[in-house]
């Protein structure tokens, strides 16, 4: 210790001693030990950088984190990698996925690759699918390099393409390309699928020179028409974009389903092939060697009984080779440096973006014959001995091909499917996604400033079409109405009605026609509404109750009509069932239940945009909203247990004893009085017509009950009138009635004006055709999702006078010609033709009857200082961005009518 702190007592007097001098000494002596060690580390740094260190990567364009350069390929992909090459040079790196690709696209450097380096660039990139078939690593264009490719390579040019063979199998193929040009003379004058006829014609000439003499007949004709249809289901899933590609560590759970689809497949090819080879051994068995080969299959297997290869050719190396003969060898393939770098060069790599890419692809092969390799072959290499007949068919058909195409030209351009519309371009995967922003129905209106009132665009992987204009709806909803009579569910839609067994989300279809038959004439019928009325009425004057109770304070009209709506359906619902504190009770947890539902159903569900996601429930929506149909069902099963114990206490008398009958009674009627019979209903659709009744009738009601205020108050005038009528109509001393509704004309007028500027659903529920069909010039697939811009409609100044003004003076005098029966495309908050709301007759009346009893009951005023903001927030109902906030004052003149 005593040493410790003397030599620390030293060196503080040796600090403190130092002289001025001795510090520019130090000075001096510290600046040039820096200046040396910075030489040296120079001179070392500039050695090291001379001697050892890699080269850099290639230059490359900026990428996404994760998906790379993915999103920003252009289909073009010809043009887009010469524009690559022009802004990076002629050697560019690719990030995709977590793959790296490398493009070459000058002379130099793909002699340098494919000359110089051959050996370590002979190995292909093998995409996901390719594993899967049987032949996947056997064959010539999968195999690694090596002994075995050698092998294989060597019999397929030396042996089955060489003239001598070729020249052998030429009867097969003249029979072949004669019977195509027989059968088109036989068209002439009609439209023929020339590709297709190509195809089939390659396809039958390859079959043939394959078995062609093994096989004879009908069963050659079955066995071609077998093979054909499996090789087109191979070719599809070939090109199909493949997640494992770009994310192989995905690869083991097959995304997408290809691989195990490519197994299926590859077992059939199997099969065919096993059948054949087996026939062929049994003909040689009877006459071994008498006869020369015929076709490729008998060579083959001779060559394998010879066994002079190195290494022997097994039957899989025989399959593989027979599969090679197939167009399939027309799939581009990437070449592979080395496996572990996850390198290759790029051509075909890319193909598994678009699939237009790849037909692009494909089509430079089939016409080039190697047109897609960066691949310049050295003149010593086999493959470059072009086998000359199997040339000059390909040549003759090209020929064939030309002349048709010019004869029948101006027959096809008059007869050629319509195109799809127009629309802007997206990027790839995501589609148009990123440049919607929230408010969809205004960016979808902008779009169709751009492309017309008809467009497509990809939203992730679903093509969406976007209609805006009266006649073309008319076109869709009346014309063509039972192909766009169906709905594209969004996930969470399927998951709460267990798969679309209501009537918003079930298939067009009969039992679809049966529910909502039911449901229109049994519970929207005049009579079914007039007998649920008091319970409307005794839960509105409950609501009057509340605000008076409130006098004079702010009141959020959002919150209040969320309840009162959930309050007035759920009184319909089962109201003479669950009386007093039972109903209450459970009214709240619906209306908890409610909330969280709307706002899960109107998430953006990665689920819906990548349906091939959808089992992986990224963000849980899917469970939630089941646990929260569980839930519903709970509620609906106690209603339904309280109903029946009832019945059963009144001695099996449905209904209330003054005659009330609620939705539930009236449903549960439908279920024990018409078993078996056409109209009988199950409990499943029970529960899931009253899941509707809830979902569709009250978000929809709170937010126009919201927006008519809204518009009202910004308008004073307007709301003079109103209450002048309801004072005329109603009386300032009595309470409004349903009786008194169809009198207040005006006040019909200004909600009829507030659907128009703020329609509830403003691209309706989303329709999605049963099959492809044609509108307005243009394709519309099957399966897409057809989205109806009413809301476009609604504010198209070429359709109404000052579109954006609050004038509800333009429905007053016409009135006749704007209902909600969707009859007059202009004008359609309610959508149109089949599957138009099914609750419009309730929808009117509790939307009338609130508004009126709140309008009449209370003058209302803004706090104090306050503006008016009438901005909207897009969701399947589009409501207020902000909440409309208003004070009341009572306006009766008896206080005891509260
Ligand atoms: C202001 C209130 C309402 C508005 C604005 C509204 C609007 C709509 C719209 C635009 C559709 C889609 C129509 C189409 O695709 O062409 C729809 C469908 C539907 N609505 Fe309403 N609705 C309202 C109230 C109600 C009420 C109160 C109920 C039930 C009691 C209801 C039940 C339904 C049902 C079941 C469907 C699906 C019909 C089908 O697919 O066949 N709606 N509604």
């Amino acid at each position: 210790m005593k040493l410790i702190s003397n030599t620390l007592q030293n060196l503080h007097s040796t600090l403190y001693n130092i002289r001025e001098t001795d510090i520019d000494g130090i000075s001096i002596t510290l600046y040039t030990l820096c200046a040396t060690f910075a030489i040296i580390w120079y001179a070392w740094m500039y050695t090291q950088s001379k001697k050892g260190k890699p080269p850099p990567q290639p230059p490359s364009p900026p990428g996404l984190p994760l998906v790379g350069n993915l999103p920003f390929l252009d289909p073009q992909l010809h043009t887009y990698f010469a524009e690559l090459a022009r802004r990076y040079g002629p050697i560019v790196k690719l990030r995709l996925g977590n793959k790296i690709g490398i493009v070459v696209t000058s002379a130099d450097t793909a002699r340098e690759v494919l000359k110089h380096h051959d050996i370590n660039f002979a190995n292909r990139d093998v995409p996901a699918v390719t594993q899967a078939m049987s032949y996947g690593p056997y064959d010539i264009v999968w195999s690694p390099y090596g002994p075995r490719w050698r092998m294989l390579r060597k019999v397929c040019v030396l042996k089955m393409l060489s003239n001598t063979t070729l020249d052998s199998a030429y009867r097969l193929r003249r029979r072949e390309v004669r019977e195509t040009v027989g059968y088109m003379y036989g068209l002439i004058g009609t439209p023929i699928n020339v590709g297709e006829q190509i195809f089939l014609t390659i396809l039958n000439v390859i079959t043939d020179m394959l078995w062609g003499s093994t096989v004879q007949g009908e069963e050659r004709a079955n066995l071609g028409a077998e093979f054909r249809q499996v090789i087109s289901e191979i070719t599809e899933l070939l090109v199909k974009p493949n997640i494992s590609d770009f994310y192989p560590a995905l690869a083991r759970f097959d995304l997408q389903g290809v691989t195990n689809k490519m197994k299926r497949l590859s077992w059939k090819i199997e099969m065919i092939l096993d059948k054949v080879i087996d026939q062929r051994l049994k003909m040689d068995g009877e006459n071994r060697n008498k006869q020369e080969c015929k076709d490729f299959l008998q060579f083959l297997l001779r060559l394998k009984e010879e066994g002079d290869s190195t290494p022997p050719l097994n039957m899989t190396h025989i399959k593989a080779l027979l599969m090679l003969k197939n167009p399939l060898v027309a799939i581009p393939t990437p070449r592979l440096s080395d496996p572990a770098l996850y390198e290759f060069i790029v051509a075909g790599i890319f193909l598994a973006v678009h699939a237009n890419i790849i037909n692009y692809l494909i089509a430079g092969v089939m016409m080039t014959g190697r047109a897609i390799y960066l691949h310049v072959k050295s003149s010593n290499d086999p493959g470059d001995e072009k086998p000359k007949t199997f040339m000059a068919i390909i040549t003759s058909l090209v020929a064939i091909t030309a002349v048709i195409w010019l004869l029948l030209n101006l027959k096809r351009s008059k007869n050629t499917a319509a195109p799809l519309p127009p629309g802007p371009r997206g990027l790839p995967i995501i589609g148009y996604l990123p440049f919607l922003g929230t408010h969809l129905h205004k960016a979808f209106t902008e779009l169709a400033g751009i492309y017309g009132p008809i467009y497509k665009l990809w939203l992730g992987n679903k093509l969406c079409v976007v209609v805006s204009s009266p006649s073309l709806i008319r076109e869709l909803v009346r014309d063509q109405d039972t192909i766009f009579a169906n709905r594209d569910p969004p996930i969470a839609a399927l998951v709460y009605t267990h798969g679309g067994k209501d009537i918003a989300w079930c298939p067009y279809g009969p039992q679809w026609k049966k529910m909502r038959k039911l449901f229109v004439s049994k519970m929207m019928s005049n009579a079914s509404l007039d007998a649920c009325y008091t319970l409307r009425r005794q839960e509105v004057k409950n609501i009057i109750r509340d605000v008076y109770n409130r006098s004079s304070k702010p009141i959020d009209i959002g919150e209040l009509s969320v309840s009162a709506s959930i309050n007035v359906v759920q009184n319909m619902l089962w109201g003479c069932t669950l009386e007093g504190e039972m109903g209450t009770n459970l009214g709240v947890e619906l209306r908890v239940l409610f909330a969280e539902l709307m706002v899960l159903l109107g998430a953006l569900n990665i689920s819906d945009i990548f349906p091939v996601l959808a089992r992986f429930d990224i963000q849980g929506i899917a469970k939630r909203t089941k646990e929260i149909s569980l839930h519903f069902e709970k509620i609906i099963d106690c209603a339904i247990e309280r109903c029946r114990n009832m019945v059963m206490i009144r001695g099996g008398v449905l209904g209330n004893n003054d005659g009330k009958k609620d939705f539930l009674l009236i449903l549960l009627e439908l279920i024990e009085e018409h078993e078996d019979s056409a109209t009988s209903l199950t409990m499943a659709q029970l529960k899931a017509i009253i899941k509707d009744i809830i979902l569709g009738g009250t978000d929809t009601t709170t937010t126009m009950v919201e927006w008519t205020m809204a518009e009202l108050m910004q308008h004073p005038e307007v709301m003079k009138n109103v209450q002048e009528e309801l004072t005329e109509v109603v009386g300032i001393a009595s309470l409004v009635e349903e009786f008194h509704l169809p009198k207040l004309r005006y006040l019909d007028a200004v909600v009829k004006e507030a659907l128009r500027l703020h329609p509830a659903l403003p691209l309706l529920v989303p329709r999605c055709p049963s099959q492809s069909t044609t509108v307005g010039g243009y394709t519309i697939p099957k399966g897409a999702r057809i989205m109806l811009n009413v809301w476009a409609i609604h504010r198209d100044p070429q359709l109404w006078d000052n579109p954006l003004e609050f004038r509800p003076e333009r429905f007053l005098n016409n009135s006749e010609n704007f209902d909600y029966l969707g009859n007059n495309f202009q004008y359609m908050p309610f959508g149109s033709g089949r599957r138009i709301c099914a609750g419009i007759p309730l929808a009117e009346r509790m939307l009338m009857f609130l508004l009126a009893s709140l309008l009449h009951s209370f003058e209302w005023k803004l706090p104090y200082n306050t503006q008016l903001d009438l901005s909207d927030k897009f969701g399947i109902v589009i409501k207020k961005l902000k909440p409309l906030v208003v004070i009341p004052t009572p306006r009766l003149s008896n206080s005891e009518l509260y």
